[in-house]
């Protein structure tokens, strides 16, 4: 495990787009796994930056993102899908048919799951997945539990998933109660996981996950299994790390 501690979320951003960037440089077909939530964004204006000056190109690429609300609109302003599109898609080369979210609004939300994984699998796997981690330590909406799923799969989302994330919405009633969410077992077959953490409010999760004992009750825990995990944190969320 590499830990990086930033003393600015400039340089956090700058480097973990720096990654991605060479990554599309070293395999112009690699396929990202990308996250949602707040801890990315800045991610992905650098990303969006480096685009419009020539340095990177995504119209090889293909992308897969962790995880998507179950219920919500598609064109909702919160969907991950309006996310995606918003913060990142519409504003590079990524072919549309390239960039993969999960259907929250499908028919039969089991073969959705099934679809999603085999998708990735046809892509050749993910090279380098981005994530975030949830103050219980969920990564994607892999939420902590007696056990935890590998394949894509149906969540229902904790109290204070959706208590966090109510403040996207304009009440927690509106927070789905449902997600799909990639598996662990996805995500740790990715050949890079690159976590990310900003903020004091994370740097206790962050410890457990790091440092602790590789627990279901903390899904992120069981990354300090993977070969190739990448910390980046700001000085506030790698605080308990150093
Ligand atoms: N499903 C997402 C996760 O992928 C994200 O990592 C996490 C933390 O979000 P934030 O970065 O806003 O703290 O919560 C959300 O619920």
């Amino acid at each position: 495990m590499n830990v990086h501690i930033f003393s600015s979320n400039e340089e956090l951003n700058e480097a973990a787009a720096g990654l991605l960037a060479a990554t599309l440089h070293t395999k112009a077909n690699a396929v990202l796994g990308l996250a949602t939530g707040s801890t990315p964004v800045g991610v992905y204006e650098k990303l969006v930056e480096l685009y419009k000056k020539g340095s990177v190109s995504f119209k090889s690429a293909k992308t897969f993102n962790l995880d998507e609300y179950v219920g919500l609109p598609r064109d909702h302003s919160e969907s991950y899908y309006t996310f995606m599109n918003t913060r990142l898609f519409q504003h590079i080369d990524l072919p549309a048919e390239n960039a993969h979210i999960p259907n929250g609004n499908a028919e039969i939300v089991q073969e959705e799951c099934v679809r999603y994984d085999q998708m990735i699998e046809q892509a050749g796997g993910i090279d380098i997945q981005i994530l975030g981690i949830g103050h219980n330590g969920h990564i994607g909406f892999n939420e902590p539990g007696p056990t935890l799923q590998s394949a894509t799969h149906l969540v229902d989302l904790h109290e204070e998933t959706r208590k966090a994330n109510a403040r996207f919405f304009d009440s927690i009633d509106d927070v789905p109660v449902q997600a799909i969410t990639v598996g662990l077992g996805t995500i740790m077959k990715s050949k890079t996981i690159l976590l990310l953490a900003k903020g004091s409010d994370k740097a206790e999760i962050m410890h457990r996950a790091l440092r602790g004992p590789i627990d279901p009750q903390c899904p992120a825990s069981f990354l300090q299994l993977h070969p190739q995990l990448i910390v980046m944190t700001d000085s506030e969320a790698g605080r308990l790390l150093k």
